[in-house]
């Protein structure tokens, strides 16, 4: 059989581990083995064999006007022509940085870096520095990159993987890491530097915050004097115009920000209040520094994106999202399957059984139930590409076309037949 996906795979497997540069793409999880994107155009990914995918994955998050946007690649290219790192200020991080603040309503100030991780990593050393505490609090089942302090009962890759946190992280890098349930509000005490929080939660399936809970957590960092950090890293740009402060009315201390905000680039930001930024050097005494940081190409189409999502855009995306979820919910328990979608704004997931969930423990009552690899597998058949794994979201994009989310919404109805009946006989995968 010519198939140049397989023969990609085994030369992959050679040269990087896993075959993968980044754990959540590989099939680990679900069985198989990945395909290989040639190209992408809007809703679609085409892979090595000449196949197109329906895209649910969409960079994880990173794309929202969907793949290869021609404002974004001819924005790209002018800037890439103009050189692609100075490592000197520009105009483009200062508008980018604009645009940020005039969006996010308690922001006053853009500290650019290269991804998620960076910014995660920066803001809680970042809240060490102005608190002169050391305790962080994280809440169970989130991701908030890969950085060692934070690498204990994530969600994401390290969830699909079955792992508590990493081998090669110090006992003493996660010493000052709590590690609470999410919905629930934590008692602090003084010895708290920060709170750490997915506000709506994206990495171990999509968890919206229960009423009182982001607002109890404003309450109770004020209570002990500690910061609150919201990782808006998935859902900055993508819920509402201004994030999630938007949608809750509470204001965190700290913002992290990347995907959308990179058009497809890396990218991450920092983002608060002055007097808690200026901390960081050179105004402040908290370091962080990045050869690459507000590189001028991912500063470009980082704007480029911003620009071109308005308020049409996000009733759109919440439209043919809330008809997806609903497809899914209809076809996939027609089928036979108890499920849930769980929907928040463009943001979807799917959880197999009858729990409640609501926090990490209950999503993974619901993966056990191992279903999510058999549907996966089923769309996957068809044309549908998802996530290759349960803790995953789905990202619709404003490429998807209502006819991309109602064939979608067809082929899942035949994929959850055969998912069911796979998955009743237990069919190795
Ligand atoms: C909520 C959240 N925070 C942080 C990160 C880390 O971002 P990056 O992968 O760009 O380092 C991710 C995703 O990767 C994420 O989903
Ligand atoms: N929801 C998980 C991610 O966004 C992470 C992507 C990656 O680690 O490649």
């Amino acid at each position: 059989m010519n198939d140049t996906n397989l023969q990609m795979w085994k030369r992959a497997v050679k040269v990087i581990p896993g075959g993968v540069n980044s754990p959540v793409r590989s099939f680990v999880s679900v069985g198989g083995t990945p395909y290989f994107v040639q190209r992408a155009k809007g809703a679609y990914v085409y892979d090595l064999n000449g196949r197109r995918y329906i895209d649910y994955v969409q960079s994880y998050g990173a794309s929202i006007l969907g793949h290869a946007d021609s404002r974004v690649t001819v924005a790209v290219s002018r800037a890439a022509e103009l050189g692609t790192t100075y490592g000197a200020p520009t105009e483009g991080e200062v508008l980018l940085a604009e645009e940020v603040v005039e969006r996010v309503r308690s922001v006053e100030m853009v500290r650019l870096v290269s991804s998620g991780t960076e910014a995660t990593m920066t803001a809680l050393r970042l809240a060490r520095g102005v608190t002169g505490r050391n305790k962080v609090v994280k809440f169970d089942g989130c991701y908030h990159g890969h950085s060692d302090q934070l690498l204990a009962s994530a969600g994401s890759g390290v969830a699909s993987l079955g792992l508590a946190g990493s081998v090669g992280v110090s006992a003493n890098a996660v010493s000052d890491t709590l590690v609470v349930p999410y919905n629930q509000v934590p008692v602090l005490d003084d010895e708290t530097a920060c709170v750490i929080v997915e506000p709506v939660a994206a990495n171990m399936g999509l968890i919206p915050p229960q009423e009182g809970f982001l607002s109890g957590l404003r309450r109770e960092c004020d209570r002990v004097g500690a910061l609150l950090i919201f990782d808006e890293v998935i859902t900055g740009f993508r819920v509402a115009k201004g994030g999630v402060s938007d949608l809750f009315d509470v204001d965190a201390d700290l913002y992290c920000f990347g995907k959308v905000m990179g058009g497809g680039l890396p990218i991450g930001a920092l983002a608060g209040r002055s007097e808690i930024m200026r901390q960081l050097a050179p105004t402040g005494p908290v370091y962080q520094a990045g050869t690459l940081s507000g590189n001028p190409v991912a500063t470009a189409a980082g704007l480029t994106v911003l620009r071109a999502l308005d308020e049409n855009s996000y009733s759109m995306l919440e439209g043919r999202s809330k008809y997806l979820a609903e497809g899914l919910e209809k076809v996939i328990s027609e089928a036979g399957f108890d499920v849930q979608i769980h929907r928040f704004g463009p943001l979807l997931s799917i959880f197999f059984g009858d729990l409640t969930v609501t926090d990490y423990l209950s999503a993974k009552k619901s993966v056990a139930l191992g279903a999510y690899p058999y549907f996966f597998h089923a769309m996957l058949q068809r044309g549908v590409a998802l996530a290759p794994g349960p803790y995953e979201v789905m990202f619709p994009s404003l490429a998807h076309s209502w006819d991309d989310i109602e064939l979608s919404v067809d082929l899942a109805s035949a994929a959850a037949n055969q998912a069911f009946t796979e998955w009743s006989d237990r069919k190795p995968l």
